[in-house]
């Protein structure tokens, strides 16, 4: 299928045009075109320092919290410029959520992990609150193994737990976007499989970008992948053309592992 004609087939949420990024005067991203589609799992792939995180983090305007980083182009989202001066980035975290490669629990009880970042936007009541705790809990596969223990630590929960944990927080503020940045490289392949499938179920209802080392997982879990090499975008595709059917030597000789 060519863009085009996925384009027309699934919406796009980020649009991606033209986009530049400098950490001082190094240029990390070159010119990077990319449309992240509508409840999709988008996988970024590409050996080390080519760029993907930095990609990731331009989505939700990350790098703002360093000074002497900056991005230029457009990546538009519900028909703004995000990287505009006036866009409200509180606001655009709230909406495009971003989880860590290490499991990073606030140092505070599992409910109030979840419930910190809903208060910081809306003003519910404690049975609502409850009930947006159970359900970011649920819809991050974690209620059944906490439910006893939400004034307990976030921090006492084993790693793949506090990951699963950190993904309900993302959730619980209702996002539109979640970013994954190698969400399981932290992790045992019991809890890496969780993650994976949590994802699946996750992408019924949010749009997703995961940035991942690992082959099998991009191929397991991603509908698109985009493949990076040096801060450029080489490949773009649905995923079973990228890894099944690669159109660039590139693409094929990083996936076969005969890159390097
Ligand atoms: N804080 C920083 N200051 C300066 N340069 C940076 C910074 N962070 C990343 N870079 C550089 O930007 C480029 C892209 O880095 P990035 O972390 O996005 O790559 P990556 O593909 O995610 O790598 P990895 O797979 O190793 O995490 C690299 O050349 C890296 O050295």
């Amino acid at each position: 299928m060519n863009d085009q004609m996925m384009t027309m087939a699934d919406k796009t949420t980020l649009q991606i045009s033209g986009l530049n990024f400098y950490y001082g005067a190094s240029h990390a991203l070159k010119d990077v075109n990319l449309n992240i589609h509508e409840k999709k799992v988008t996988a970024f792939i590409g050996p080390s320092g080519c760029g993907k995180s930095t990609l990731l983090r331009t989505l939700n305007r990350m790098y703002d919290l360093y000074p002497g980083q900056r991005a230029e182009g457009t990546i538009m989202y519900h028909g703004r410029n995000i990287l505009d001066p006036g866009q409200d980035v509180n606001m655009l975290r709230a909406k495009v959520g971003m989880v860590f490669q290490k499991p990073t629990p606030f140092p505070m009880s599992v409910y109030d992990n979840i419930a910190f970042g809903v208060r910081l936007y809306e003003n519910l009541s404690r049975g609502e609150m409850d009930e947006r705790v159970e359900w970011a809990l649920r819809k991050a596969a974690l209620w059944t193994e906490v439910k006893d223990k939400l004034n307990k630590s976030g921090l006492s929960l084993s790693g793949g737990q506090q990951q699963r944990l950190c993904i309900a927080r993302g959730v619980a503020v209702k996002p539109d976007v979640l970013l994954l940045d190698e969400p399981t490289s932290a992790l045992d392949p019991i809890s890496t499989a969780k993650i994976e499938e949590l994802i699946a179920e996750l992408k019924q209802d949010y749009t997703i970008t995961i940035v991942t080392h690992n082959m099998q997982q991009a191929a397991r879990c991603s509908d698109y992948t985009a493949y990076m090499y040096l801060g450029e975008l080489v490949e773009f595709g649905e995923t079973d053309q990228i890894f099944m059917n690669p159109a660039k030597k590139e693409t094929q000789d990083y996936i076969t592992g005969r890159f390097g």
